[in-house]
């Protein structure tokens, strides 16, 4: 990772004149080295990057713009470590509700097989500004579906990325191993190994950037050992250290996968991924519920980082991941939405509640807080994402994206004790300011972009064609259920 050019670092230590300023916050949480809260705080933002943090008794730099934040509660962006956007055009549906993770996956893979250039430019316009909504400003997007004659999906949801003005990580994924060969996914939806390899570097050297602050990080992410070679694993860990890029890819996410990679491998999942190259702290993995106390050890001397997906993880009946175990043993983790197919909502508000809620049910009351809710998706995701220090904390020199959350209004009524517990624990709650890089994409609650109503209409066209596959190819929409 790049750090700050000595210019950028005389800017943000000297007197500025900021282009935004947020004041009047009923409290900023930092979440800083030192997880400072101040009172009545004020964030400056300049080129980018916070440039100042003070209080009430602290002058605020001249600004360009005044962002008001209304008695609010300002937290950096919310990291998002983990998403499949597209599946907002399968969103809840029907025939695929009831299933495991493998009868759910085949039921869906056939529709996906009809993505191209515009359902993926589309939904991440649509997917991108619902996560603006609920407060996060970083997103991956776990994008392995690529159907021949499809186009360059990768670039795809990259534009609409940029278009919103949100940080972007999207991971090149793929599948390379059919039904015909002992793996899960069609044919309809695999490329070969060379394809794959080729397409992962083209996306690196087009879209990458490394420097401090960027807009775009691409990561290589085949998707899963049941939908993968290991050959293919292997030369993927190998193309991302010299191009020094991060890894992620599903893993240890069902009981169904511990007994495919028995059966296959003679190994449990995490063995595997050891094996083909994979144990160390440029990859970050998706769910992460079953990992034996032995597995969740070398995770964490690895450096090997989890992003956290409560709600799928319920919805699917995956089951609950170790948390507080990931997190003791030294494991950056960090949470994401997953797919829109599974988990169906996207708000990282959400998922942050979910994950204080189910460590509570797991571990008792006294073990997670809203606190530590809020470190996961924001530092915790940083370190999935290797940018400590760069996004998800307010300190001088990290990125200017963050959140004005309403702590007003019915929801919050008697809630006067600590910002922080009233805006996990009340609600629902979505961002009333999203900031990335000092501009606004949500003001007031209202996506900035004007395109959302003409991209809703297009989406809806595009999710009842890409829907009304699964009748025309004569699949019995109960098989799925039973
Ligand atoms: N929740 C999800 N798990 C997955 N595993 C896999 O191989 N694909 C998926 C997915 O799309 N969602």
């Amino acid at each position: 990772m790049t750090l700050p050019s000595p210019a950028v670092a005389r800017a943000i230590t000297a007197p500025v004149h900021a282009d935004l300023l947020v004041s009047g916050a009923e409290l900023v949480a930092t979440m800083d080295a030192d997880r400072r809260e101040i009172r009545g705080g004020w964030v400056a933002v300049t080129d980018g990057l916070v440039s100042a943090i003070g209080g009430p008794g602290d002058p605020p730099p001249p600004a360009a713009r005044v962002l008001p934040a209304g008695g609010g509660l300002v937290t950096p962006g919310l990291v998002n470590t983990h998403h499949h956007i597209y599946q907002n055009l399968t969103r809840a549906f029907a025939p695929a509700l009831d299933g495991t993770l493998f009868t759910w996956l085949s039921t869906l893979y056939p529709l996906w097989s009809r993505l191209d250039e515009e359902a993926v430019h589309v939904s991440a316009h649509v997917g991108l500004t619902e996560l603006a909504l609920g407060g996060c400003t970083t997103s991956t997007d776990h994008l392995y579906v690529h159907p021949r004659g499809g186009g360059d999906l990768i670039s795809a949801e990259i534009a609409a990325a940029a278009e919103l003005g949100m940080r972007f990580h999207p991971t090149r994924g793929s599948m390379s191993l059919s039904v015909k060969d002992g793996g899960l996914p069609p044919d309809s939806v695999v490329q070969d190994d060379d394809e794959i390899l080729a397409e992962s570097q083209r996306l690196v050297d087009r879209h990458h950037d490394p420097s401090w602050g960027a807009m775009t990080r691409v990561a290589l992410a085949p998707c899963s050992p049941f939908s993968v070679r290991p050959e293919l694993m292997r030369a993927t860990a190998e193309l991302a250290e010299r191009l020094d890029v991060r890894l992620h890819t599903h893993l240890a996410e069902d009981p169904e996968e511990d007994d495919y990679c028995l059966a296959v491998f003679g190994r449990r999942p995490i063995d595997q991924f050891a094996e083909v190259g994979w144990g160390g702290d440029r990859a970050w993995v998706a769910h992460c519920i079953c990992p034996n106390p032995e597995e969740i050890a070398r995770l964490g001397t690895w450096g090997t980082g989890v992003a956290h997906c409560p709600s799928s993880n319920m919805i699917l009946g995956g089951g609950l991941a170790p948390v507080a175990e990931l997190r003791a043993a030294g494991v950056p983790v960090g949470l994401g939405c997953d797919g829109s197919s599974s988990a169906d909502s996207a708000s990282l508000w959400l998922e942050a509640r979910t994950a204080m809620l189910l460590g509570r049910l797991r571990h008792g009351a006294a073990s997670t807080s809203a606190r530590d809710a809020l470190e996961i998706a924001t530092r915790g995701g940083a370190g999935c994402l290797g940018r400590v220090g760069e996004i998800g904390e307010l300190s001088v020199g990290a990125v200017g994206d963050l959140v004005v959350w309403p702590l007003d209004g019915v929801a919050f009524a008697g809630a006067l004790s600590d910002p922080i517990d009233a805006w996990l624990r009340c609600g629902p709650v979505a961002a009333r300011h999203t900031v990335v890089a000092g501009r606004p994409v949500v003001e007031d609650g209202r996506p900035t972009h004007p395109d959302l109503p003409a991209m809703l209409d297009r989406h809806r066209v595009l999710a009842t064609g890409i829907q009304q596959a699964f009748d025309k190819a004569g699949l019995d929409p109960s098989a799925a259920r039973r």
